[in-house]
């Protein structure tokens, strides 16, 4: 067991493990969260609740999370002066499976973002993010009910490993003065090096077999007949671009697949289904996810071109305030679920916000966990209460004759309603 410096771990409760068969869940389960900056109390506040009452509607007394509160962001440095500290990863590491609500990241100089942090010190390569429609839901397309896509986005590699120079310094001064030395053709091709910053994007073939293997599993496990990888590799040929090669070849070495019509693309046959490998440009794919959302299922992209996919394919099926997700390392188990959207400030501590974002990563939480009667009781409430038009503002304002309630209410309802 971790040996916290600040936290005590609950007096009741037991310890998900991993084993070579996937994860052991008990029945009363430890689960670590963090509620967050901005609007993350009133979201965790209204979620926490919906995620207990799934529990005890599927399974009565039989079944029970252990919550864990554990600290990063404001709550974190305000209490202990760190803003992400040890005892967070360590209890997140040994618990397993944890949920959080959003962090805030400030523009510009200070922290980097806490949120980036957790996922690259616990590794937690995959982010998955399911964009599915919920009937009723208001929308900006014409058919939204034909967007149905799981992004994994690489996630812990791309100019998201924060390796960048700022102009001005001394490190940027000596980054400038070796690419001149080493490199002084592409050197060349800095427009106004004086001013400059400069960023490097590192993307692997490790990093990219991982995502692209986890892409193709949950394909095969879950009865998709596509992966499409989703790069700019035309222009940034060795890194997306070998990100698009490698891909292909993973899906030769794990699955097989093979080339269709000379290529690139594969198709290979699990079950007597075919799956077809293929890829898309980043620019050309966000055009098509407004023009032909059905031809994509499932996508492997990069960490900057997931993260717009998200929020862009988000928008299709009604807004951030309903797009969940999951940081994932499937080998050593460790997750953090949370929403994809970030702190909305401005609505902070208004009860407000539409909390469904993080009730549904807690429902990916617990079919992860294997607790899928209680992620459909979820389902079902989500379901039932958008039908009835019960509401928050970023539906209400654009549903004729919907009734508008706060998040904590719209927690209520979904109670109600499983
Ligand atoms: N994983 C994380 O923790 C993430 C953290 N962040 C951080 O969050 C902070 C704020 O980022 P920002 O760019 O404003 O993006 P946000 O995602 O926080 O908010 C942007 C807009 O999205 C809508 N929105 C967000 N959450 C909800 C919700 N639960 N229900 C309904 N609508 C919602 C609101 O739209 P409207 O104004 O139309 O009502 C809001 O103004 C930054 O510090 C950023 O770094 C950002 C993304 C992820
Ligand atoms: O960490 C942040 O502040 C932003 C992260 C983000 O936008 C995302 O993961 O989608
Ligand atoms: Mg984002």
């Amino acid at each position: 067991m971790a040996d916290y410096t600040h936290l005590t771990t609950p007096a009741s409760g037991d310890t998900i493990t991993m084993s070579d068969a996937g994860l052991n869940v008990p029945d009363n389960p430890i689960i670590p969260f963090i509620e967050g900056d901005g609007i993350g109390p009133d979201i965790w506040a209204a979620a926490s609740r919906v995620l207990d009452a799934a529990v005890a509607k599927a399974y009565g007394d039989d079944r029970k999370i252990e919550w864990f509160e554990v600290f990063a962001g404001q709550k974190a440095h305000d209490q202990f002066g760190e803003w992400l500290p040890q005892d967070t990863l360590d209890a997140i590491n040994e618990h397993l499976v944890s949920i959080k609500g959003p962090l805030t990241t400030p523009v510009g100089g200070g922290i980097r973002s806490l949120n980036v942090a957790l996922r690259q010190k616990l590794d937690l390569f995959a982010c998955v993010r399911p964009v599915r429609y919920f009937d009723g839901v208001p929308s900006p397309v014409t058919n939204p009910e034909k967007v149905d896509m799981v992004i994994f986005r690489e996630n812990t590699e791309d100019i998201y490993a924060g390796i960048e120079f700022e102009n001005g310094t001394e490190d940027a001064e000596t980054f400038k003065r070796l690419m001149k030395e080493h490199f002084p053709t592409r050197f060349q091709n800095v427009r106004f090096p004086d001013t400059a910053g400069f960023g490097i994007k590192p993307v692997s073939q490790e990093g990219t077999r991982r995502i692209v293997k986890a892409a193709l599993d949950f394909a095969v496990a879950q009865g998709r007949d596509s992966v499409t990888l989703v790069h700019k590799g035309n222009i940034m040929k060795f890194t997306e671009g070998a990100f698009r090669d490698w891909g292909y070849e993973t899906a030769g070495e794990l699955y097989g697949a093979e080339e269709l019509d000379g290529g690139p693309w594969r198709t290979f046959e699990v079950d007597g289904r075919t799956i077809t490998v293929k890829d898309v440009i980043a620019d050309a794919f966000l055009q098509q996810i407004l023009t032909r959302p059905a031809d994509y299922g499932v996508i492997a992209t990069l960490n900057l071109n997931g993260d717009y996919v998200s929020d862009a394919l988000a928008a299709e099926v009604g807004g951030i305030g309903i797009a969940p997700g999951a940081n994932i390392n499937y080998d050593t188990g460790v997750s953090i679920f949370e929403a994809t959207h970030g702190t909305a400030p401005k609505y902070a501590g208004q009860d407000k916000v539409n909390p469904s974002s993080v009730i549904l990563s807690g429902e990916m939480m617990f079919r992860y966990m294997g607790w899928n009667e209680a992620a459909d009781a979820i389902i079902r409430a989500m379901e039932t209460t958008i039908s009835q038009k019960r509401v928050t503002y970023d539906f209400e304002r654009l549903m004729d004759g919907a009734t508008l309630l706060k998040c904590s209410e719209f927690g209520d309802a979904l109670i109600e309603n499983m």
